[in-house]
């Protein structure tokens, strides 16, 4: 596969002391679309491009949060990442490997690595299996246990995700939400991955069993070693437990960094609106609400340039709808975001934070401009 088709955006890779335990270079997803004759006569865009160019990595026992509103490809790039879905282009590396192509026996074994939960637990779990013969599936299809050591396991993993063994015998309609998604977890630790792909597995879940989910999760992190992409559509729920954090708007990232930095320095205008809108303690909405209007567009069609602009608060012109913003370092020291011709210098400067990045040239630019334009703003 090319890492080098059109729509890839570049690749200011992830800094990382050491190899990451799963890297994606240039990723793209695109789905095709029903069009009728008239759409192909005129020469309408046939693709949906879910997931457009991503450079992501997740270092072992690391959590990464994937933020982003609905339709933005989070979940096809989770699939992606787990290799439910081929990509339409790109690479990706697991633990040093190429796994871009894998397919039959090297594929399972993948999946004794890797691992997914899903957001409906209801959906993801068959109606007519009892709980045990969910969980118990992967220990067979793996070939890990059978028999009484299955039946030992089984109990073993009920007890680790917060479920009792007469929980084996019954089917899912008989749990909680929050149970479910228990059930969901045991299925995903069973084959002792290295790390799961969580596609907003609280989203269902009332606030108070969210909670309980997450500090789940991060228990069985510490015990076992694991690391997750952690999928939502609200920064608030990836706090407590990313490491890091990559923000991603109609199929492409636009910022990633530590959580520090996504949370203490956002940069990104639509990063801040995401953060604005979160939920007060007293239910209010933070006053700048309106930071995010409307609907992302198509990502059948995506705007020109930079694919926020239409929503962008910062929005400046010609050079937003003309240049397409590729991921370059932040300037950490003085909050501000270089134009291309500087990136050069403040990577080698010293002064930026090289995890932190956005998609994003003229931000700097649009306050000092709006500052001369404007000297009493
Ligand atoms: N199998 C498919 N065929 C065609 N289009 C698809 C398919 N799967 C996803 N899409 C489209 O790709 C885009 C990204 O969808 P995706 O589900 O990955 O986004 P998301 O951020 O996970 O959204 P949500 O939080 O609502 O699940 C959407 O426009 C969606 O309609």
């Amino acid at each position: 596969m090319s890492t080098d088709s059109p729509g890839t955006t570049g690749t200011t890779a992830e800094p990382a002391d050491e190899e990451p335990l799963l890297r994606a270079t240039g990723i793209e997803k695109y789905f095709q679309t029903e069009t009728g004759l008239f759409d192909r006569f005129f020469g309408e865009p046939t693709h949906v491009r879910a997931v457009d160019g991503v450079d992501l990595s997740v270092g072992e026992r690391e959590t990464l949060g994937l933020v982003g509103e609905s339709g933005c490809g989070k979940t096809t790039l989770g699939r992606v990442l787990s290799r439910l879905y081929d990509p339409s282009a790109g690479t990706l590396e697991f633990d040093g490997d190429d796994i871009t192509d894998l397919s039959g026996d090297a594929l399972k074994r993948l999946r004794k690595r890797v691992q997914v939960i899903f957001q409906d637990p209801m959906s993801s779990l068959n109606p007519r299996k009892t709980a045990g013969e969910i969980v118990g599936k992967p220990l067979e299809v793996h070939d890990i246990a059978t028999g009484q050591a299955k039946r030992d396991r089984l109990v073993e993993l009920f007890d680790e995700v917060g479920l009792q063994e007469s929980h084996l015998d019954r089917y899912p309609h008989e749990f909680s939400g929050g149970q479910r998604q228990r059930i969901g977890i045991a299925r995903a630790l069973a084959v002792e991955p290295d790390l799961i792909v969580a596609d907003e597995p609280v989203s269902a879940l009332d606030v108070s069993v969210q909670a309980q989910i997450i500090n789940l999760m991060k228990r069985l992190q510490d015990k076992y070693g694991l690391a997750y992409v952690f999928i939502a559509h609200d920064l608030s729920v990836v706090k407590h437990i990313s490491d890091r954090v990559a923000v991603m708007y109609l199929g492409r990232i636009v910022e990633r960094g530590k959580k520090r930095d996504i949370f203490g320095n956002p940069q990104h205008p639509y990063t801040r609106a995401l953060l604005h809108s979160i939920p007060r303690v007293d239910g209010k909405r933070k006053r700048n609400e309106s930071l995010l209007e409307g609907n992302p567009p198509s990502p059948i069609d995506p705007p020109s340039g930079c694919r926020f602009r239409t929503r962008c608060p910062e929005y400046l012109g010609d050079e937003c709808s003309e240049i397409d913003p590729e991921l370059q370092p932040v300037a950490g020291a003085s909050g501000t975001v270089a134009p291309p011709e500087r990136v050069e210098a403040i990577s080698t400067g010293g002064e930026s934070s090289p995890e932190h990045v956005i998609a994003c040239h003229w931000l700097g630019e649009s306050s000092e401009r709006r500052a001369r334009e404007d000297p009493m703003s």
